[in-house]
């Protein structure tokens, strides 16, 4: 939320004297050097207006109005005039002032798209290990708030600043022309205002900070509580969630009644200021003007002087605080832009120009945390067209196994080499775009039923049809009035689990890969759907090297090779038969799995997960 004195995180403030920060900025302003040009000569223009208006008052009381020597047909002649004069002047002035925001508004505009661009295309570049550090609301608020902060300052106050010195130097010179004493009168003042000023803004600052803490609070605190709506129902916490809630609006009412009693009290402080400003010249010019010291039209003109000048003398305070927080701003959207990705990419990235589809782990050990190796030493190698089942207890390292086939992650130690070259040499995302991958949690990307299909396959209408068909989605789809130009997600109709693992599935045959990786690609379907989705499966997975983490008898036996993790190491190795005469971990979780069924407590066929870890 935007208050007019810039959006600040806890105690940050930008330092205006910071050149480098300038300097980084330099580049999103000289594309438009011309717009900015032409809202500087604007601003001459719109100053002129502004401080030829009081003058010609002046000429008017003078020349006119108290003239009394001239004729009265001639003054009311010349009164005409000046009223015609200050009538174009006003049109001039407002004129340009609406040309000025529309080009500043307009400028400002392309500088902030440019720059959420830039910032967008640089984080959507970064790799996971990144984003586990950083939260994502941090990231938004990147996007959002401190863009929209440096946007304030680009619409009003890099050049409006200008607008206001200019207005401030040149009433000072055109008063002091008129009257030296009254202008030091008026100078004398000056502190006084500076000083209300700037002690209002700091004020208003903290007040502004403390709304907006609290409002952070009320929405993190809805976020969770609408997330997890039917729990709390559940367990009837309504009267204690209700409790909290009146707490946090309460805190935030306080603090928005802050912020009013204190522009309550500073604009009229304000009003009162200006008011005894224009007092004191009436007094003390007065007396000069009745002594004929001064004339009535520079006392007039000296009045209205005065309210042209304290206004831009106040908001330059207001402008300084959106400066130092849009700097500030600047300061957290360069330190992201300079972030660098976490898996360096190669210099000349390498395109295998025949992808075959062999897999091989040499010795690699990894872990999201260096200190705690989630893999140890894990070897292993799968010849094109063959299908490697993985098995293992929870939490025993198989999905961190494809994170790092997918290159989400390096390995610490080790190797992980496609076709006998190193992940690492390779192009991350020609690379990835070989893989099909069907999971558990399926991602709807905002976007028809079709754009999710496809993501960046393009098959043919007659093709796309019988990915349908063999996803088991064809029904849905000719269910669905819009078909498969219905919109998913947010605003859209939404897809049940299973729907969205036959989705997944769809994804993958679209994409036609090289490398196939399922990972509990059927848990959420029925056992009809999935009896034909495993077949389909079966179907796929032919001519294609298949990862598969395993949780049905099925898929393992007819693997042609089953690694069997514990603890983030390879316990055993082989076909089925082979491991079942070993009689080791995996005949156990084989017996366990039969006893589940056997006890009516699993899906037929399914490996018992939940039952490895007891051993
Ligand atoms: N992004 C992550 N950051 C930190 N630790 C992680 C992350 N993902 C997984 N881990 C940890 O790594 C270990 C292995 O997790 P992984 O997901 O590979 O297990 P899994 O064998 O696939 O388990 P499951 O069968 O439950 O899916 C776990 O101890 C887990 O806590």
């Amino acid at each position: 939320m935007h208050y007019g004195y810039g959006y600040f995180e806890e105690g940050h403030l930008g330092k205006i004297q910071d050149l480098r920060l300038w300097k980084r900025l330099f580049p999103y302003l000289r594309p438009h050097g011309s717009e900015i040009g032409l809202a500087v000569v604007l601003s001459l223009l719109i100053s002129a207006a502004d401080l030829t208006l009081p003058y010609l008052l002046r000429l008017g009381v003078d020349r006119y109005i108290t003239a009394q020597a001239v004729p009265q047909a001639q003054r009311l002649q010349g009164l005409s005039k000046l009223a015609a004069l200050f009538g174009a002047l006003m049109a001039v002035g407002f004129a340009a002032e609406f040309f000025q925001v529309l080009l500043l508004e307009w400028t400002g505009q392309r500088i902030m798209h440019r720059l959420r661009q830039d910032l967008f295309r640089h984080v959507i570049g970064l790799d996971l290990p990144f984003f586990r550090t950083n939260p994502v609301g941090k990231l938004v608020t990147r996007l959002t708030n401190d863009i929209q902060n440096m946007h304030e300052m680009f619409t009003s106050v890099i050049v409006t600043v200008f607008n206001d010195l200019l207005r401030i130097v040149g009433i000072l010179c055109v008063l002091f022309w008129m009257d030296a004493s009254l202008t030091a009168i008026l100078i004398g003042l000056i502190p006084i205002m500076l000083g209300a000023t700037l002690k209002f803004s700091l004020l208003a600052r903290e007040a502004f900070r403390r709304i907006r803490t609290r409002l952070a609070q009320i929405n993190a605190f809805l976020q969770e509580v609408l997330a997890g709506l039917s729990v709390l129902q559940i367990f009837g916490r309504e009267a204690d969630t209700l409790r909290r809630f009146a707490d946090l609006n309460e805190a935030h009412r306080k603090a928005a009644l802050h912020q009013i009693h204190l522009f309550g009290l500073f604009v009229p402080f304000i009003e009162v200021l200006n008011s005894a400003a224009v007092a004191v010249i009436i007094w003390y010019g007065g007396g000069q003007a009745l002594r004929q010291a001064v004339s009535l039209g520079v006392l007039v003109a000296f009045i209205s002087y005065i309210r042209l000048f304290f206004r831009p003398l106040r908001e330059l305070s207001q402008k300084f605080s959106i400066v130092q927080s849009a700097l500030a701003s600047a300061e957290r959207i360069f330190e992201l832009m300079d972030t660098r990705p976490d898996l360096p990419a190669p210099p000349a990235p390498k395109r295998l120009e025949k992808l075959q589809g062999t897999v091989t782990f040499q010795d690699v050990t990894f872990g999201y945390d260096p200190d705690r190796p989630v893999l140890r030493n894990v070897s292993f190698h799968v010849d094109p067209g063959r299908t490697l089942a993985i098995v293992g207890p929870t939490g025993a390292g198989k999905t961190t196994l494809i994170n790092l086939l997918e290159r989400f992650y390096d390995p610490l130690e080790g190797r992980v080499l496609v076709d006998g070259c190193d992940l690492r040499t390779l192009d991350p995302a020609w690379w990835r775009r070989r893989m099909g991958l069907v999971m558990q949690d399926v991602f709807i990307v905002p976007g028809t039923l079709r754009e999710n299909v496809c993501l960046d396959a393009d098959p043919t209408e007659a093709r796309l049809r019988h990915i349908l068909e063999l996803a088991q989605l064809s029904d849905l789809v000719e269910a669905l009035p819009l078909g498969l130009d219905t919109p998913l997600g947010e605003g859209g109709i939404d897809l049940s689990a299973g729907q969205k693992q036959l989705l997944s599935f769809a994804r993958m045959l679209a994409r036609d890969p090289v490398i196939l990786i399922l990972d509990e690609a059927t848990s959420n379907v029925d056992s009809e759907t999935e009896m034909r989705i495993q077949r389909a499966i079966h179907s796929a997975m032919a001519g294609r090297t298949s990862i598969v983490i395993a949780h049905r008898l099925s898929t393992i036996r007819r693997a042609d090779r089953i690694l069997v993790l514990d603890g983030g190491r390879i316990v055993e190795e082989g076909t089925h038969e082979e491991l079942m005469e070993k009689k080791g971990l995996y005949h156990h979780l084989i017996l366990l799995d039969r006893q589940k069924v056997g006890h009516g407590t699993v899906p037929e066929g399914r490996l018992a997960r939940d039952a490895m870890g007891d051993d």
